[in-house]
């Protein structure tokens, strides 16, 4: 497969790798940062699929560029969903292809799953208070990260004594607190805890590498040409 990567940071340099090693060529790499350049360079008989691991403002231009281009777009930034509904309609207008995730790891995706029958099970039995706690490294932009929000959404949609969330400690017994520390280099730990007076329940994941996620951004890349609409990592895993 030919694959334009847009973002060559942190991600785009661990998915480069993994492309290669997968036999992938790196068509083109577009970093605002590095080189001119621009996604209105490619064009779909020299690219297969785009990557894009950018920053939050940057985001959904980025999503944009690449469906008016005509080109597959598998995005993994975060930070930007406020406009994924306009991306949605994008990608519905152009007969596009949009894959996002807010956290491509198969580990984490499990987590996901685990984190809904959980919360099923915990609303049902009671007597638990639940929390949601993120770590990352320091250069991180986003907070709460896009993987602690899905976590949160998953819960709340199961857990019916919380109605919304907070990225704070809660201020009342309906508000889901939300926690983010920053440290070091943490790649990135998810935890979620339900406590009572008695016991405490965890659910973690916790990144070792950024391997992980480069290696289900290609999974994502590799199943995605040839389907229109807009997918996930539920579509992508049959979970
Ligand atoms: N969905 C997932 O599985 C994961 C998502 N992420 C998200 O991916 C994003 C990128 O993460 P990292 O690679 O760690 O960040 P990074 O800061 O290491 O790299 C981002 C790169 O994007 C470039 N960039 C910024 N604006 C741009 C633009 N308009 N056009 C082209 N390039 C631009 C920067 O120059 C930089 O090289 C973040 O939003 C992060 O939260 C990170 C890891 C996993
Ligand atoms: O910025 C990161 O590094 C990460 N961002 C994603 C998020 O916001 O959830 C995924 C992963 O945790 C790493």
């Amino acid at each position: 497969m030919n694959i334009l990567l847009v973002g060559y940071g942190k991600m785009g340099q661990a998915i480069a790798a993994q492309a290669t090693q997968r036999g992938h060529h790196v068509a083109g790499i577009v970093d605002s940062a590095a080189g001119a350049a621009r996604i209105t360079d490619f064009t779909p008989t020299t690219v297969d699929v785009a990557i894009e691991f950018t920053h939050p403002d940057s985001a959904f231009a980025n999503v944009q560029d690449c469906l008016r281009q005509g080109l597959p777009v598998v995005c993994g930034s975060t930070g930007w969903l406020h406009h994924f509904e306009e991306a949605q309609a994008l990608t519905q207008e152009l007969d596009g292809s949009l894959f996002y995730a807010s956290n491509y790891s198969v580990g984490v995706n499990l987590f996901f799953h685990f984190n809904e029958y959980m919360a099923a099970k915990m609303q049902q039995f009671g007597g638990y208070d639940v929390s949601v706690r993120e770590i990352h490294h320091i250069h991180k932009v986003d907070q709460p990260s896009g993987t602690a929000l899905t976590a949160a959404e998953g819960i709340l949609r199961h857990f019916t004594d919380k109605i919304t969330w907070r990225n704070a400690p809660a201020e009342s017994p309906q508000e889901l607190a939300v926690l983010s520390e920053r440290a070091g280099e943490v790649v990135g730990t998810h935890i979620v805890r339900y406590t009572s007076g008695v016991d405490t329940l965890e659910l973690k994941h916790e990144a070792h590498s950024r391997t992980g996620f480069a290696q289900g951004a290609l999974l994502a890349a590799e199943w995605l040409p040839g389907r229109r609409g807009v997918f996930g990592m539920n579509d992508l895993l049959g979970l």
